[in-house]
């Protein structure tokens, strides 16, 4: 296999390059923390629960990939430009990300993935851990038309045992799909400060999520994107049951135990400054306006997400006021 890196050390992308070094190839792992270099080159690659792995780790700045160079993209969306800034005319590129980055669409990338486990690493070294186990999606976005060769790196990817990898003849269905549901965690989680299992426990948090959940699915719909599964449930049946408040209360009691203890990616982001929520929310806000539906909830996410992050101020419960106002 020509030259094969995993960009960002961060959740997703060392749950990514272990499970490629488990499954016998070695990606170099690119990141611009020095700190998560140093503890890297020191104390391995770790997923808890499983072996360290020693790893082969280059600072950012020192990165210089070839055309022959499959890259995987496992940075926040909002750290995209300054790496696609990198990747030369012919570069295999792999975003594996939550969230629609426009930047990053008019390259016209042929392949991306999206991962729905849950995978939380440590800020300052390369270890994680995976808190809810999920799938990795990977496919083609049919709507570039091309017709390339499907990467290698896809083969060792499901030989790992790490999580489940699951092929798709099209991945957007299954990135709008998971948009329904990671726009509606993680402005509620991120904005409160609590994990996402209280978005079932606490009856305030419950309300918003439900209705969220559902304005999101309804933005999709009225936009004609076919949505794929992401988790136990077709998102037409997980609609379905949010139109029954007490079933979804019922079912929300049995998912709620697998939720607790999980973070959502954007935790932590507000207060140093930088979110997803312009890929998130804002994808679906600029959906639903071209689509002619209201979306007073995303709107209301957006606005609380992007003052809070402007202000650097610190999650609590009291910032729902807002949404719930909406
Ligand atoms: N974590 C999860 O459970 C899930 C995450 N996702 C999605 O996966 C994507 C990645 O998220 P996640 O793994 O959580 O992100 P993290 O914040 O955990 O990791 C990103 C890493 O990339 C580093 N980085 C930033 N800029 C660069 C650069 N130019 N070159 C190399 N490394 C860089 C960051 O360093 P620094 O911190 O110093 O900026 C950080 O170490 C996101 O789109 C997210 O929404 C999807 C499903 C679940
Ligand atoms: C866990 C979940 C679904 C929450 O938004 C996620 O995808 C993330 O944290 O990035």
């Amino acid at each position: 296999m020509d030259e094969l890196y995993v960009v960002g050390a961060g959740g997703i992308g060392c749950a990514v390059a272990y499970a490629l070094i488990a499954a016998g190839i070695a990606p170099a792992i690119v990141e611009s923390d020095p700190r998560k270099i140093a503890a890297g080159a020191k104390g391995h690659l770790r997923v808890a629960g499983s072996l360290p792995r020693p790893a082969r780790f280059v600072a950012f700045g020192a990165w210089q990939p070839s055309a022959r160079s499959t890259i995987l993209l496992c940075t926040k969306c909002y750290d995209n430009a300054q790496v696609l800034a990198r990747v030369p005319a012919g570069a295999t590129l792999v975003p594996i990300q939550n969230g629609f980055d426009p930047g990053l669409t008019t390259l016209s990338h042929e392949f991306e993935g999206v991962a729905s486990f849950v995978s939380e690493c440590d800020r300052d070294r390369p270890w994680t851990r995976i808190t809810r186990p999920g799938d990795l999606h990977l496919g083609r976005r049919q709507s570039t038309g091309r017709r390339e060769t499907r990467p290698q790196v896809f083969d060792a990817l499901r030989r790992s045992g790490l999580f489940r990898t699951i092929e798709v003849r099209d991945i957007e269905p299954f990135k709008h799909a998971k948009l329904m549901y990671n726009a509606a965690i993680s402005p509620i989680a991120a904005t409160g400060g609590v994990d996402n299992g209280r978005l079932l426990s606490d009856p305030s948090a419950r309300r918003l999520f439900f209705d969220l959940l559902g304005e999101n699915f309804r933005i999709l719909s009225a936009a004609g994107i076919e949505l794929g599964r992401v988790g136990p449930l077709r998102p037409e049946t997980v609609a379905r049951i949010l139109r029954r408040r007490w079933l979804a209360t019922a079912m929300g009691r049995f998912f709620e135990p697998s939720l607790r203890g999980t973070y959502c990616s954007m935790a932590g982001d507000i207060e140093r400054g930088r979110t997803e929520v312009e890929n998130y929310n804002g994808h679906l806000i600029r959906l639903a306006r071209s689509a002619g539906v209201p979306c007073p909830l995303n709107e209301a996410a957006f606005d609380l997400v992007r003052s809070m992050t402007a202000r650097g101020q610190r999650p609590s419960t009291a910032a729902w006021r807002l949404l719930a106002a909406a």
